[in-house]
């Protein structure tokens, strides 16, 4: 039986890709608007396109779900801005806006010459620190980004791997179970991306 994955819909981008890269990585993922049955996911994916602000301004109505589903079991991935909506706080336009808090900090600005960041770099483990969504994945493969923020706190133990972009070095997976996340889009990192979402699905319940 396929682990059942809700895909919160809350930005305006285009969503499918990582609906069809769960797909093929054995999940049975659903779009929602919201969580509104906790009990029924194995797993929860914020996905990774849009604006901060609108989409935290959606999350926090089904805030209170969501946590329920977590302390039932579901295991989450968040996805770039998905990731981003998983801390304290993140600024973006210049406006602060608010996340889901399950790990303290916040999001800030990448300092560089040209942003977005868009492309692709490597990704590098923090020593020492063990990264599930990593298992089979040379250290220092390239994955895609596309994004204008990051959380810099490297040093945090919930960070295992990382990433560098203009002046700064920021998270590149997060893992703190069951919470999971990556800066990077594995739905559009190829073959490495792909073990990515097949390691996070491989940790659902069956
Ligand atoms: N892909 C995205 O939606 C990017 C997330 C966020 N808007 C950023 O610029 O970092």
């Amino acid at each position: 039986m396929a682990p059942r994955v809700a895909v919160v819909r809350y930005g305006v981008g285009n969503i499918y890709s990582i609906v069809s890269g769960l797909r093929r990585a054995g999940a049975e993922p659903v779009v929602v608007e919201c969580i509104r049955n906790p009990g029924e996911w194995d797993g929860i994916v914020l996905p990774g396109v849009g604006a901060y602000q609108a989409a935290s301004a959606r999350l926090h109505d089904c805030a209170r779900e969501l946590g329920e589903a977590l302390r039932m079991g579901a295991q989450l991935l968040g996805v770039c801005l998905g990731l981003q909506l998983v801390f304290t706080e993140g600024r973006e336009a210049g406006e602060q806006g608010f996340g889901l808090a399950l790990l303290p900090g916040k999001v800030e600005r990448l300092v560089a010459a040209k942003l977005p960041h868009i492309g692709w770099s490597r990704v590098h483990r923090v020593p020492g620190r063990d990264c599930r969504l990593l298992e089979g994945v040379e250290d220092g493969e390239y994955f895609y980004y596309v994004h204008s923020y990051a959380y810099t706190r490297v040093e945090e133990p919930w960070v295992c791997a990382a990433s560098r972009y203009g002046e700064t070095l920021y998270a590149a997976v997060v893992e703190a179970p069951p919470v999971y996340g990556t800066q990077f889009h594995p739905e559009r990192s190829g073959r490495q991306g792909r073990r990515v979402l097949e390691n996070w699905v491989r940790l659902l319940r069956r």
